[in-house]
């Protein structure tokens, strides 16, 4: 069998070339947690939009309290009561007070809030509007107001395009009236497991059989990197069956086809093999540790991306290159993962392949320290699920000794 393995930076450039962000769409607010913004926005009125109490008490004029303390406390009329939710239509006069609370619009002529605390009416609960309040200490004019326009300007701009968003965007949004937001949508992705010995982990477990892990772990891993997965069962050994699925897969128009397994050099490896006969295969092996039967190519017109039937190669594979395609269509900008450097507490070995090792990472005052987390064979969930890292060993590298640097990726 000819050698032919493409460095995984080569890989990753010959799928990336392929895609291109998604079409602008308008969605509803509540479903843009994560995706990324495709306008700017500016705030379409003041905010807060009117001036404030920031405390529960009193507004009024602070010249008429200048000389207020406990022994001399200075008396006003209460004259109103604005709880928050009102709008105060009557004035402030000299020697007057309106009771008001946290949020409420402050009425005219006033420019200060004395809080409950400062007052001989401490605790307002549930009491009437008093005919009068005594107040035991000054403020100074504009204290404890929220003006109007503090946080943003009429025509501000508040978020840019290319933010990607948070639940507090979400929130600010909100806060301006905003009911829908330009992002890049979610891509839509199309997956299989294959292979006869795979049943989805409802049924019996009859002897030769195993329980299909990559189907439920791709489809996570495609709902947290912001996608909608469409998880379609698992394609059997058979090239007529394998053709069919596929075809239907590809009316549904999906961004792209994701497969686990099928695609190494095995007898019965025929994902690549129908891929290939019903479209092209761009590369299928790549100088990886775990991971390296991986497939590119198009099914008809349709991207599809073979990733290896070993679960954790499947995980690997999916990290290393579908993550930075899901990027690219939803809008981010190119951008590495974010890349850490630990010592090593051990020696660690591989084959020269860029390698992906299951490792456990700590922080200490000196830094990030790393070790391997259990077996590295690529079938391995358990030490994968036990792993916060992918310790990365470049290509060439046979070995690392303890005490040495070593990059990592945090995978928890
Ligand atoms: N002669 C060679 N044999 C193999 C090579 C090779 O270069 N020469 N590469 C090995 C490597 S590395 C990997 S990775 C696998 C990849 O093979 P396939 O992608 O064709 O996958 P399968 O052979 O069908 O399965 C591999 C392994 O994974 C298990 N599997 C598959 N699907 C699932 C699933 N959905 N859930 C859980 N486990 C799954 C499957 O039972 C096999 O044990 O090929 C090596 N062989
Ligand atoms: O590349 Mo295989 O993925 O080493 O297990």
């Amino acid at each position: 069998m000819m050698n032919s393995l493409i460095s995984v930076q080569e890989a990753q450039e010959r799928i990336l070339r392929f895609f291109d962000t998604l079409p602008i769409e308008t969605i509803a607010l509540e479903n843009a947690l994560g995706l990324v913004l495709a306008e700017d926005i500016h705030a379409p009125f003041d905010l807060p939009p009117f001036t404030s109490s920031s405390m529960d008490g009193f507004a009024l004029r602070s010249e008429d309290i200048r000389t207020a303390s406990p022994e001399n406390p200075v008396t006003l009329r209460v004259i109103q009561d604005i709880p928050a939710g009102t709008f105060p239509n009557i004035p402030v006069l000299p020697g007057e007070a309106a009771r008001i609370m946290t949020g409420a619009p402050i009425p005219m002529g006033v420019d200060c809030v004395v809080p409950v605390e400062n007052t001989n009416a401490f605790n307002l609960k549930g009491t009437g509007l008093p005919d009068t309040v005594q107040i035991v200490s000054p403020v100074a004019p504009g204290q404890y107001l929220r003006p109007k326009g503090q946080d943003l300007q009429t025509g501000d701009v508040v978020l840019r395009a290319g933010t990607q968003i948070t639940p507090q965007d979400i929130g600010l949004l909100a806060s301006m009236g905003k009911t829908e937001v330009r992002v890049y949508p979610r891509p839509q992705v199309i997956l299989f497991s294959s292979g006869n010995e795979i049943v989805p982990p409802a049924s019996p477990l009859e002897p030769g059989k195993i329980y299909d892990s990559n189907l439920p772990m791709l489809t996570a891993m495609l709902k947290a990197n912001g996608a909608v997965a469409v998880p379609l069962g698992t394609l059997r050994d058979d090239p007529q069956e394998i053709l069919k699925s596929l075809e239907r897969a590809t009316q549904q128009k999906p961004a792209f086809i994701l497969t686990s397994a099928g695609v190494s050099v095995g007898t019965y490896d025929f994902v690549r093999k129908v891929v290939e006969e019903n479209g092209s295969l761009d590369f299928w092996r790549v100088n990886m540790r775990p991971g390296k039967p991986l497939a590119f190519g198009f099914f008809r017109d349709v991207p599809f991306i073979g990733l290896p039937g070993n679960p954790v190669s499947s995980f690997v594979g999916f990290t290393v290159f579908v993550i930075p395609v899901l990027r690219k269509l939803m809008g981010f900008p190119p951008s590495p993962p974010p890349t850490f450097t630990a010592i090593l507490e051990e020696n660690v070995e591989s084959d020269g392949r860029e390698s992906y090792l299951r490792g456990n990472v700590i922080f200490t005052p000196t830094g990030y320290r790393a070790h391997l987390e259990g077996h590295q064979g690529s079938g391995n969930l358990a030490s994968l699920s036990k792993a916060n890292a992918l310790l990365i060993l470049p290509s060439g590298v046979k070995s690392l000794p303890a005490g040495t640097e070593v990059k990592f990726w945090f995978i928890r």
